[in-house]
């Protein structure tokens, strides 16, 4: 189906949901209900009451049509009062006729004004309930793991109910549009079933077929969707890296504009093609389908002709059963298009509510230990392995170390030797797969996550640059203590993040980054300083910096670290580096290799031992020589 590399096939549709799977579907439309109903009780009790109102007006309508009509009739077989309008008027025999004019202008107005009211309260009902939807959902996104995060089916699920939950406004109205008008066919079929009872018979016939080829299409058109969200997903990607700030350097200089541009197209394209072809199917089987439902429509209105022509019915109720059959075709119609709307947004809220069933894996237990404070023996591993999800190679295995109460350890090894992931388990952003982690022998689980991240202080190597102002930069290390401002120039003077505040034309007010207007962008290592302040704002017991210092110059990172050195005095600290001249400040360094650990000891029993650790550090100084 597409010339490009790795993609799938579309599906088939034997591996699509069945039309009954789709209708099981509808059940979600109740737990729908339930969140419009928490959104505002009054509102939904406004909208269904209006709309009850409102179902009841066309039979009414009919009803009245046909009394004129009968007493037009009966009018024109009576002798007249007189020849002028004023004689018909003044003998009273036009009062009834007159009565029932103005109960149908009353039954017109009335309609109107109820409708407008209806959709004021539907518009206001359905922006609320988004608006309740996309918070609920952040803040289940929130509480989830990190392993969620880092893998591509939670993503596609995160993106396709985020859809849903900006998406689903119109499914409100349609929703209770469609109760609406089954009330009003229940009227309109109740009065036809007084005078042609085998005629509603018929009307099963005319919709079913419709019914259920569109439930069809429906269910073709979501299977499609949702097995096109990893390239909806690619789409979104290459737009993002073909138009940020970030990706705009690199683009032009490697000359990738056209690259991305063919790409893309080529994507679009394929899914354009798939789109297309189910929407002509359903237009070409809608048609033959609307044909069906016509024609049983005329068979049934010939019938009622006849009935009129023998006698059986009078003209009013020829009117009126016309009327009311030629309505509840439209309808039915009506009902037929809001029902594969429901059912096929019904699919989607699937989407929305499956998003909601993930649950986070890494939870606080029960009743949490009380978290050591302040830490007296230290941090333990103890054969601790663990794999990534979906993976089949140890990241780390058989790890035991410890970082003692107020030692300063450093983690040093290769790319991709597991000291990133060693932070992981540290801050419980996962779990190992076996052995265990222990702060003054607690098990990690045994405390509570809240407890483990206000004592432990973390800025990675991939830490955010926050498009907010310096002062918010840094108050979001303690989001308690964002507007403390003594806090936050004390962490800022730490970690040397002052003078380049300092620096900046409206100081600690500066927009940071490049994504808003007047916000003004810093350097690497300007923006490691200003990450480092956020773990600063925390006075946590456990310090850990992973790789922070990277982009800094020489100056500055030997400056950085000899403040860290008397900061993290008594706290116990953990740092990845490549630099060896910050290595060699830790108390104790542990080389790892392939996830185990090589070599341990100081800098100076590491290089006299003449391992991979003196190896690498000879290699590092005699590049400076
Ligand atoms: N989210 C992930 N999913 C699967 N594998 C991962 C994931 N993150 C890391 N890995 C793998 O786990 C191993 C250890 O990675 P880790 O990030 O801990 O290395 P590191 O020592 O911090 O490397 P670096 O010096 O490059 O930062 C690597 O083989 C890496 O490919």
């Amino acid at each position: 189906m597409t010339d490009l590399p790795g993609r799938r096939p579309p599906p088939s549709p034997e591996t699509a949901p069945t039309v009954r799977e789709q209708f099981q579907n509808l059940r979600l439309l109740g737990r729908l209900l339930v969140q419009i109903w928490r959104t505002s009780p009054a509102m939904t009790i406004a909208t269904v009451v209006l709309r009850i109102i409102a179902a009841l007006q066309p039979i009414a309508m009919l009803y009245v049509g046909k009394l004129i009509i009968d007493e037009v009739v009966r009018l024109t077989g009576i002798t007249a009062p007189g020849p002028g309008f004023a004689e018909w008027w003044a003998s009273g025999v036009l009062y009834p006729l007159m009565w029932l004019i103005i109960i149908e202008l009353v039954l017109v107005i009335g309609l109107d004004i109820v409708n407008r009211a209806m959709g004021l309260v539907d518009s206001i009902l359905s922006e609320l309930h988004s608006n309740q939807m996309s918070v609920e959902l952040m803040a289940h996104a929130a509480r989830l793991d990190l392993r969620h995060f880092e893998s591509a089916e939670y993503q596609d699920r995160l993106e396709r109910a985020r859809r849903q939950a900006a998406g689903r406004n119109t499914l409100l109205s349609v929703m209770f549009g469609q109760a609406q008008n089954i009330v009003t066919v229940a009227t309109l079929a109740a009065g036809l079933f007084v005078y042609a009872p085998w005629l509603i018979l018929l009307l099963p016939i005319s919709f079913m077929p419709a019914v259920l080829g569109e439930a069809r299409f429906n269910q073709l058109a979501y299977w499609l969707s949702r097995w096109r969200t990893p390239e909806r997903r690619e789409l979104e990607y290459i737009r993002y890296i073909g138009a940020t700030p970030e990706t705009a350097k690199e683009i032009k200089l490697f000359g990738l504009g056209g690259f991305l541009v063919d790409r893309f197209r080529k994507l679009a394209h394929t899914i354009f093609l798939e789109n297309t072809r189910v929407a002509r199917q359903r237009a070409f089987w809608g048609a033959i389908f609307a044909a069906i439902s016509t024609l049983t429509y005329y068979g049934a209105y010939g019938f009622i002709v006849w009935r009129t022509v023998t006698g059986d019915f009078t003209i009013g109720d020829l009117a009126f059963l016309s009327g009311s059959f030629l309505r509840l075709n439209g309808l039915f119609q009506a009902i037929l298009l809001g029902f594969t709307q429901v059912a096929a947004q019904s699919m989607y809220l699937d989407d929305l509510f499956s998003f909601f069933e993930i649950q986070p894996g890494i939870l606080s237990p029960e009743a949490p230990k009380a978290f050591p404070a302040p830490i007296r023996s230290g941090i333990r591993f103890e054969n601790v392995g663990f794999r990534y999800p979906d993976t089949d190679t140890w990241a780390v295995r058989d790890l035991s170390f410890s970082i003692n109460a107020g030692e300063t350890l450093a983690l040093v090894g290769e790319n991709g030797a597991g000291k990133t992931t060693i932070v992981k388990l540290l801050t419980r952003l996962y779990d190992p797969d076996e052995g265990r982690v222990t702060i003054d022998g607690i098990d990690l689980r045994e405390l509570s996550l809240e407890d483990i991240h206000s004592h432990v202080g973390v800025i990675f190597q991939d830490f955010i640059r926050y498009s907010l102002t310096a002062r918010e930069n840094i108050g979001v290390g303690r989001i308690e203590a964002a507007g403390d401002q003594q806090r936050i120039e004390t962490a800022a003077e730490q970690s040397l993040a002052d003078s380049v505040i300092g620096k900046l034309p409206q100081g600690y007010d500066q927009q940071l980054g490049r994504l808003f207007k007047q916000g003004r962008d810093l350097s690497g290592g300007e923006w490691q300083k200003v990450a480092i302040a956020r773990a600063y704002m925390r006075s946590a017991d456990i310090l850990i910096l992973d790789e922070p210092t990277a982009a800094l110059d020489a100056k500055a990172e030997a400056e950085v670290f000899a403040r860290f050195k008397s900061l993290a005095a008594g706290r116990t600290a953990l740092i990845i580096s490549h630099r060896f001249s910050t290595v060699r400040m830790a108390d104790r360094i542990l080389v790892l290799e392939a996830g185990g650990i090589l070599e341990a000891g100081t800098h100076a029993e590491l290089v006299a031992l003449g391992g991979r650790y003196a190896e690498l550090f000879e290699l590092q100084a005699a590049g400076y020589r």
